[in-house]
């Protein structure tokens, strides 16, 4: 297959077995202004790619010889850089969320509406023609600090994802970089000068949900003086950043669902549904996966949250980036207050590296803040940092700490059960996982599972 080279007029590549599709397909895409070749089978399909060049491929999701599916794992293994649409029939999310798990662009539902061809195909061109633009993050975006394994692995799925239009699910610790991410994606994407709108649901008061997601008309309830936008429709064309979103009450998630599904708002009091195109990024601190378990968030809406997974390493699987990060901060705080940037002593920034961080590069920031104004300001000490868990705050906790370390079993078995219950929820209750991450076999996990009553 060849690789593709810039044209002035795009052209597409419509795969199609039926006939009578593929010719409306193709004379609403010429309509629009692209230059159209047609496959009718996936053999016909692999042909065109090997010889042609395309910046665009539209293809149904049954074909006579193969599935879609097919096609968009074929483009992908070969390295073409070339975004794919799948058409799907009415209903069959799952082979719309198959194929934005094998790398699809994006999918448009049968019957393909007019407006929802022409946003898909902008956007496709647009994000071609801004990929090379686009590959650094632009200027005015934070970057990433950190050159470790787990944050470079985080950063080349960023990368990858900023080309796609599937949406994405950022987990991680709190602190670790989840809404940077998204933001990133957002910024590195052909959305980029559209906006990024990010919305915490779990601040936003439940009455209020509906109307701050869709809007609403005027006079649609007491106190709607004039129309209003939603989060939906203010990030038109660009980004929604949906942070806590296992937060979101059910009878939300329902309409969310459909929003998501069908590309299209009603406001509040509206007859009309308004087309929306949005790319979907969520982020939750929480386990999702347990909260389906548990029945807190509909399995339908987390299926089609979490098409791909970007995962944030957590602060100390990346301890060799600590000190960069910590000197990025430093740096940061002494600009914002116009004096020179402090030191970290060697004990300081030992201590930090040997330090835990549950609360991630967030806690990390706060540590540093608080330690500068307790410095002299120009060197910061081990304690200055008041870690917690340190030989200091052992001494002024003790008395209050011994207590609740009594009976030793007791607080034993707790500390034990703790570390055994993250394993599981971090492996989505996989036990072979888990006791890797813990350290112990499986056999010696399961049997500390009986004793502490873990099922
Ligand atoms: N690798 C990194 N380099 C520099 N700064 C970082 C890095 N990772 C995170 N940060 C910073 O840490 C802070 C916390 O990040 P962010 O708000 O994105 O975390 P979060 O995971 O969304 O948190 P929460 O779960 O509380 O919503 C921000 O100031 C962010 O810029």
């Amino acid at each position: 297959m060849s690789k593709r080279t810039p044209k002035a007029v795009p052209k597409v590549l419509v795969v199609d077995d039926e006939p009578d599709l593929r010719e409306l397909l193709e004379l609403t895409l010429i309509r629009m202004g692209l230059e159209v070749d047609t496959a009718a089978s996936l053999a016909q399909a692999r042909k065109k790619l090997e010889t042609g060049s395309y910046d665009l491929c539209f293809t149904d999701m049954r074909l006579g010889d193969g599935q879609g599916l097919d096609l968009i794992r074929e483009i992908n293994t070969a390295g073409l850089d070339l975004p794919v649409a799948v058409i799907t029939a009415y209903g069959s999310m799952d082979n719309a969320v198959e194929a934005l798990k094998l790398g699809a662009f994006d999918y448009l539902s049968k019957p393909v509406s007019l407006d929802q061809l022409r946003t898909l195909v902008k956007s496709a061109l647009d994000l071609d023609r801004g990929r090379e633009a686009t590959r650094d993050v632009p200027s005015g975006e934070k970057a990433f600090i950190g050159d470790s394994p787990a944050i470079r692995t985080a950063l080349e799925l960023v990368d990858k994802l900023s080309r796609s239009q599937a949406p994405v699910y950022v987990t991680g610790e709190s602190g670790s970089g989840k809404e940077r991410a998204a933001r990133m994606i957002h910024a590195k994407s052909s959305r980029s000068d559209k906006p990024f709108v990010a919305v915490n649901c779990g601040a936003i008061p439940e009455n209020l949900m509906e109307s701050e997601f869709f809007g609403y008309k005027k006079g649609a309830f007491t106190g709607a003086d004039s129309e209003r936008d939603g989060f939906f429709q203010a990030a038109h064309g660009g980004t929604l950043f949906l942070d806590e979103v296992a937060d979101l009450p059910l009878l939300m998630q329902v309409k969310l669902l459909r929003v998501i599904q069908e590309k299209k708002v009603r406001k509040i009091g509206d007859t009309q549904e308004t087309p929306v195109d949005v790319r979907i990024v969520c982020a939750t601190h929480q386990n999702l996966a347990n909260c389906v378990e548990e029945g807190r968030f509909r399995q339908d809406l987390y299926y089609r949250l979490n098409v791909i997974e970007l995962k944030m390493p957590a602060l100390r699987e990346m301890r060799e980036d600590v000190e960069a990060i910590a000197r990025h901060v430093l740096q940061r705080l002494a600009q914002q207050s116009g004096q020179s940037e402090p030191k970290l002593s060697s004990e300081a920034l030992a201590a930090l590296t040997a330090y835990d961080f549950p609360g991630n590069v967030r806690e990390l920031e706060n540590i540093l803040e608080r330690a500068l104004a307790l410095s002299d300001g120009q060197q910061i000490g081990v304690d200055d940092l008041q870690l917690k868990g340190s030989a200091q705050d052992m001494e002024l906790g003790t008395s209050a700490a011994i207590g609740d370390k009594c009976p030793l079993q007791d607080y034993l078995d707790r500390v034990e059960k703790e570390a055994i219950l993250e394993a599981l929820d971090k492996t989505r209750f996989n036990r072979t996982a888990a006791a890797k991450i813990l350290g112990v076999t499986f056999r010696s996990l399961r049997y500390r599972m009986e004793r502490l009553g873990i099922n």
